[in-house]
């Protein structure tokens, strides 16, 4: 809760208070804008692609930890080898620091340079607002910051802490320092500050008081900013969003964006829109509390110091200002939260690209606790794991113990005796390290495997019940990479990682009471060493991320251009433009190897600063261990090589633990995605409801409205009224768009009606098991749609009961498909053909007689054609029409609904039913249509006037 507050606090400042000098709050700066724009561009192409085969960030993730855990075993690898090349008494050479004082150096130019910067950029605001300002009493307010800070240090012993209360006063001051700064600008303090820090003598305290929280502001910023970028990057395209976020986003967005503009518009009215030196004083005011004080601690700073500046304004008439300040100020900064917690949830889109929201990496427990549960199923066999990763573990700590005892007994001791018994011991400990990391590592895989299964199999089945609709909005292709990618990484969250994190957790405490009960002073410079090596890995690191990520964009951008350009290859050849894309190509490639420079650079920089600083710490060990066996005669050279190898292993545990708890939080955060759609739960179920005997077929649209779920605001069918009756032929007609195919995904239920209902049989469709009616209906759509499989499976694929031969070679008779299927040049192996992927190796008319069987065999009572000969070329139309007809023929008790646009099909319907812009606008047979002189009529000319034309 409190590190929520915190959080809060910080990002606020950030985006209001952070940007520096008076930059806008919603701006970013060029570098981000880049970055952003170009996550926005691979996510498209990314989108684009379907297949979502853009670089999963898990991989990114996985480089940092790779990275991070290299620079822990490089550390951990150095003390290994130094440990190696002392006891064989070689001194290794060690590298010139030339290299590190350089770059020192770099850093400080650096940093000084910004520090001029900041402070020419502080000095410029300050002479903007001294023109505005009034004169102030400048001694007394000195003396009263003075004071203020006194009372900051009388206070800093304080330190009960109640989180809800600290909430609720961290809010109370937020308000009030923002109210403050608002009404320090009216006052000009600021002009006070630039005279108090224009005096030398105080020229300390102007840099400690103005100077240093922005620096901090800046590198929390900065960190922040790292951590969006790697928010943005954690989600994989078009993956991080929330389907109910997004549905919210959509009707919150104008919303927000008009509030907003509105708090952005007018910035002499907004308390947030302060100049930078007020920032500057915010930051100072609500400045995190650092990690040496407590939080009431710095509670009571800000109090204090709030305090001061109310202090300041003693006046009556200030007062009132104030007080009324605050209380717009209150509003306001409720309007601006909400705008700013809603904006951050929301999704920015920009026109035709893939929506992305920025949102902070978090750890949610109960995700966690939910992942568990699929582990838990396999408690007894991690039970066992863990038995096994504890002996792992602690033979782990005693390797280095008896390494160096056995040195000891070589070179100290001289006694061979002693040798062989530590020999045997050391056996007898690298046996059991050896077996136990056999089966913690077989275990604990294992049980990673079973978890990736139970996920799979509940994850498929959630996603196969669901609904039409949520196919409709769900890309396949993502539904497929939560299956694939976000499956496989949360499997970390509830398996390998955790053991892993166990172990090195008791390696590490193991390691640390070792080197304690070894030698106390070395163990303090070790103390030292280790956080040093790993904060500049960690530091370097993360910048190495990021580079690694803009690297994994380009190349995933040039990876979606050759997929581009190869799917549409015959467009490419028929004009001629394989140069032009070869030039498009090697400019995007251009673009990816300019990042790659850099990151060899970096990766180059990174390596050779990681070996720098773990040689000096290597050298720092070794030399006060040496001088303590030396000098001190407190140490024994078999001890300290002890001291290496535990040294090294500590710090190869310590970046384990950071990697493995970072992957945690990953796999965590792919669990949550997965888990959110999951639990998308359908309105319509597949199986209960109403069952009956004496299916008929009988269908009756009663005043029907429909819209689809995500365009709600469209009236596809409304006033619909329609009986069809059992055994009656009925052609659907109308324009395109005018709502023919929503009619029969109603009759299927693929949707359910927004208004009125629909009737089968006299039982609302509604009341009615999905499978029992969808065991009735043959359906035969416009794509004919094949499994890979032979004919036969495809052709029995809704049969749900055992089927005769007889049966099969009637309904491809029926569907005229049983000439083709028996033409032994072409399909020497009949009804077990392989027809391919998705029936590559067949015609479009064979596939769609395909279908047409697939359908009869079902022998349903409603037999739904949806366009079944659009699709296909003048040969093929004609078997397939021919099947149709032949059906409309002989199956007289089947009840066949049909879009058709041939004539001769329509017009052998006794029912033809017009629709327009979703309403029944005309009914009847052809005959009585034709002398209504209507829309059908119409209809009719332009397709006989087409073939006149023919
Ligand atoms: N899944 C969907 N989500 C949202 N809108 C849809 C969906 N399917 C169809 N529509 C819209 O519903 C309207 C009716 O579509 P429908 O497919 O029923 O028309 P149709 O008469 O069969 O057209 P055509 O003859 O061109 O196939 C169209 O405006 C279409 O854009």
């Amino acid at each position: 809760m409190k590190k929520e507050v915190k959080k809060k606090i910080k990002k606020y400042f950030k985006e209001d208070g952070g940007d520096k000098v008076g930059g806008n709050k919603q701006q970013l700066t060029v570098e981000e804008q880049e970055e952003l724009d170009q996550c926005n561009l691979t996510e498209k192409q990314n989108s684009a692609s379907k297949d979502h085969n853009q670089f999963p960030d898990d991989e990114v993730e996985y480089k940092e930890q790779e990275i991070q855990h290299k620079s822990g075993n490089n550390l951990a690898n150095n003390f290994a080898n130094t440990s190696s090349s002392a006891s064989n008494s070689n001194q290794k050479e060690h590298q010139p620091a030339a290299a590190t004082a350089t770059n020192n150096k770099l850093f400080n130019k650096e940093s000084l340079k910004s520090e001029e910067e900041e402070g020419g950029k502080i000095d410029d605001d300050h002479q903007n607002k001294e023109d505005e300002e009034p004169e102030i009493d400048v001694e007394e307010i000195r003396n009263k910051l003075r004071k203020t800070e006194l009372k900051n240090q009388a206070d800093q012993s304080s330190s009960s802490e109640d989180d809800e209360d600290e909430e609720e006063n961290i809010q109370e001051l937020r308000e009030r320092v923002v109210t403050i700064s608002q009404f320090e600008s009216k006052q000009g303090i600021s002009k006070l500050k630039k005279q108090i820090a224009s005096e030398s003598s105080e020229q300390e305290n102007y840099y400690r008081l103005f100077q240093k929280p922005e620096q901090e502001t800046e590198n929390q910023q900065e960190n922040d900013d790292n951590d969006d970028q790697e928010e943005v990057s954690d989600a994989s395209p078009k993956q991080e969003y929330d389907l109910e976020e997004e549905d919210d986003f959509q009707d919150d967005q104008a919303t927000n964006k008009n509030q907003i503009n509105q708090v952005n518009k007018s910035p002499q009215q907004s308390p947030y829109k302060e100049d930078s030196f007020q920032k500057q004083k915010i930051v100072q005011l609500t400045k995190i509390p650092s990690k040496n004080n407590s939080d009431e601690t710095n509670l009571d700073n800000m109090n204090s110091t709030v305090g001061t500046s109310i202090e300041l304004g003693t006046q009556d008439q200030q007062t009132e200002q104030l007080l009324q300040g605050n209380q717009r100020v209150r509003s306001e900064s409720k309007t601006y939260h909400k705008i700013q917690d809603d904006s951050s949830n929301n999704i920015f889109a920009e026109e035709g690209q893939v929506e992305k929201k920025k949102k902070k990496k978090k750890f949610k427990w109960e995700t966690y606790k939910r992942m568990l549960k699929y582990s838990r199923k396999q408690w007894k066999l991690s039970l066992l794991g863990h038995i096994f990763l504890i002996a792992q573990s602690v033979s782990q700590v005693f390797i280095p113990s008896v390494s160096g005892r056995l040195l000891d007994a070589t070179i100290k001791e001289r006694d061979l005796d002693k040798l062989n018994q530590l020999a045997f011991q050391a056996i007898l400990i690298f046996l059991a390290n050896g077996i136990s990391s056999f089966f913690r590592t077989f275990i604990f895989s294992l049980i990673g495997e079973r978890v990736v299964i139970d996920l799979r199999n509940d994850c498929f089945s959630k996603f196969i019940h669901n609904e039409i609709s949520f196919h409709d909005k769900q890309h396949s292709g993502e539904l497929i990479s939560r299956l694939g990618n976000d499956i496989s990484t949360a499997k970390a969250a509830a398996s390998g990682n955790i053991s892993t994190t166990i172990r090195n957790v008791i390696i590490c405490v193991g390691n640390v009471i070792m080197l304690f009960l070894i030698s106390r002073s070395l163990f303090i410079v070790i103390a030292i060493m280790i956080p040093i090596f790993i904060i500049t890995s960690s530091v370097y690191g993360r910048y190495l991320k990021k580079l690694t990520k803009k690297y994994q964009d380009y190349t995933a951008k040039v990876s979606s251009h050759a997929q581009e350009c190869f799917s549409n290859i015959k467009t490419v050849k028929a004009f001629s433009n394989e140069d032009k894309e070869i030039l498009r190509y090697n400019d995007v490639m251009k673009q990816c190897y300019e990042v790659g420079y850099n990151k060899s650079v970096s990766s180059g920089l990174y390596n050779g600063i990681n070996s720098l600083v773990s040689d000096f710490a290597t050298l720092a060990v070794l030399w006060y261990g040496g001088y303590l066996v030396l000098q001190e005669n407190d140490l024994t050279s078999g001890q300290l090589a002890s001291v290496i190898l535990y040294t090294g292993s500590l710090a190869s545990a310590t970046s384990s633990i950071s990697s493995s708890l970072s992957k945690i939080v990953t796999a965590t955060g792919a669990s949550d995605r997965l888990f959110k759609l999951m639990d998308k739960k359908p309105k319509i179920k597949c199986q209960g409801g109403l069952t009956y005997f004496n299916f008929r077929g009988e269908i009756s649209f009663q005043n029907v409205g429909f819209s689809y779920k995500h365009t709600d605001h469209v009236k596809v069918l409304s006033d619909f009224n329609l009986d069809i009756k059992p055994g009656e032929r009925v052609a659907l007609v109308g324009q395109s768009g005018s709502g023919k195919s929503t009619v029969i995904r109603l009759i299927e239920r693929f949707y359910d009606v927004t208004q009125g209902q629909i009737t089968i049989d006299g039982y609302n469709i509604k009341e009615i098991d999905l499978t029992f009616l969808h065991s009735y209906i043959g359906y035969v759509s416009q794509e004919p749609l094949l499994f890979s499989g032979t004919i036969e499976e495809n052709i029995t694929y809704g049969m749900k009961k055992p089927y005769s031969k007889e049966l099969l070679d009637q309904v491809c008779k029926l569907a005229n498909s049983y000439n083709f299927i028996h033409d032994k040049t072409h399909f020497p192996l009949g009804y077990k053909t392989l027809v391919g992927e998705a029936g590559a190796k067949l015609s479009g008319g064979q596939k769609q007689r395909i279908a047409i069987s697939r359908a009869l065999i079902l022998q349903p009572r409603i037999l739904i054609f949806d366009e079944a000969t659009s699709a296909l070329d003048a040969e093929s139309e004609f078997q397939v029409q021919q099947a149709i007809d032949e059906l409309m023929q002989k199956q007289k008790d089947m009840t066949i609904i049909l879009i058709a646009h041939r004539l001769s099909t329509i017009m052998n319907c006794e029912k033809i039913v017009v629709l327009n812009k979703g309403k029944v606008a005309e009914i009847g047979n052809h005959k009585e249509l034709i002398e209504r002189n209507g829309i059908y009529k119409q209809l009719v000319d332009r397709q006989l006037q087409g073939l006149t034309n023919q």
